[in-house]
């Protein structure tokens, strides 16, 4: 999909949603494509100027072809959603953002395709709506906790930190370098696209480091808790990713008991773009079968 199809481009696509859920009273954006009965949800990674739409242009048009509605949300604190500093658990921030839009836009279920931290808040909020879930398709996430074999924070988390301490064409390329397998993929058009979308919002990039000085932690380990998931999941990992280690995805199918991994030999943290192709044949038949 081409942002250059009026139908399907990030504008026309992109709405506001108002959520309430206890003391969370915040004004969300998302995009809204396709009309099908059955929904998919999105929900993107943490790195600075992340947003729905740039984390899966690739993986829309299939879905929405199949018959999908396509929901990207942006979670709070990035792209046009409003600012916040968080200082408790993200994932389950996001989670209380999906479940207040899923409600604001009267979708009772949804399948959920998360990135990163988008596949930590899925976890998170396929443990608290568990009735709210169809299928899970996560990514190079799904759970905080410790990896075993890689020092943490990994070598691209210092990096996505360096880069929120200091938003420069620097950083950002020295970033997105390690964020794939093949960094020759990486267009200087990708590059400005990013750092223009990181330069517009400062606010959230200063709310993410005041939230992590207050918080290291914001993606808590559900490692104890992921036999509670029962819903079929796809677990989606590439061999060379430097961001979230590949032993995470393996503790994933070895807690949660409805799960299968797949990996992708040279690919890094972003498998649904690096490999979209073949990610998007396989999360349909996933969702299909
Ligand atoms: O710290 C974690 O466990 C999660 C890290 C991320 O969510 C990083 C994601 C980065 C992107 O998806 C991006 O587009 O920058």
């Amino acid at each position: 999909m081409s942002d250059t199809t009026p139908a399907l481009s990030e504008a026309a696509t992109s709405r506001f949603v108002r959520i309430q859920d206890g003391d969370l009273n915040l004004q969300l954006h998302y995009n809204d494509i396709g009309s099908g009965a059955e929904t998919v949800v999105m929900l993107h990674g943490s790195g600075p100027g992340a947003s729905g739409w740039a984390n899966f242009h690739r993986n829309i048009e299939p879905l929405v072809n199949a018959g999908y509605r396509v929901i990207l949300l942006d979670c709070p604190g990035w792209s046009k959603s409003d600012p916040i500093i968080n200082t408790g658990s993200r994932s389950d921030l996001n989670a209380r953002a999906l479940k207040g839009t899923l409600d604001a836009l009267g979708i009772d279920k949804a399948h959920i395709i998360g990135n990163s931290m988008g596949a930590h808040s899925t976890v998170a909020f396929a443990l608290a709506n568990p009735e709210r879930v169809g299928k899970l398709v996560l990514m190079g996430g799904g759970t905080g906790g410790p990896s075993q074999f890689v020092p943490m924070p990994t070598e691209g988390i210092k990096l996505i930190g360096a880069l929120y301490r200091d938003p420069s064409i620097d950083n950002l390329k020295r970033m997105m370098n390690v964020f794939v397998f093949d960094a020759s993929s990486l267009t200087e058009e990708l590059y400005q696209a990013r750092l223009a979308n990181m330069l517009n919002r400062r606010d959230h990039l200063e709310n993410f480091v005041k939230s992590l000085e207050a918080n290291p932690k914001q993606f808590p380990d559900y490692g104890h808790r992921l036999g509670e998931v029962k819903a079929e999941t796809l677990v989606i990992w590439g061999r060379d990713d430097r961001f979230v280690p590949l032993d995470v995805g393996l503790r994933l199918v070895w807690g949660l008991p409805n799960a299968e991994l797949h990996i992708f030999n040279r690919c890094g943290h972003w498998a649904q773009w690096e490999h979209a192709d073949k990610f998007n044949r396989m999360v349909l038949d996933f969702l299909q079968h």
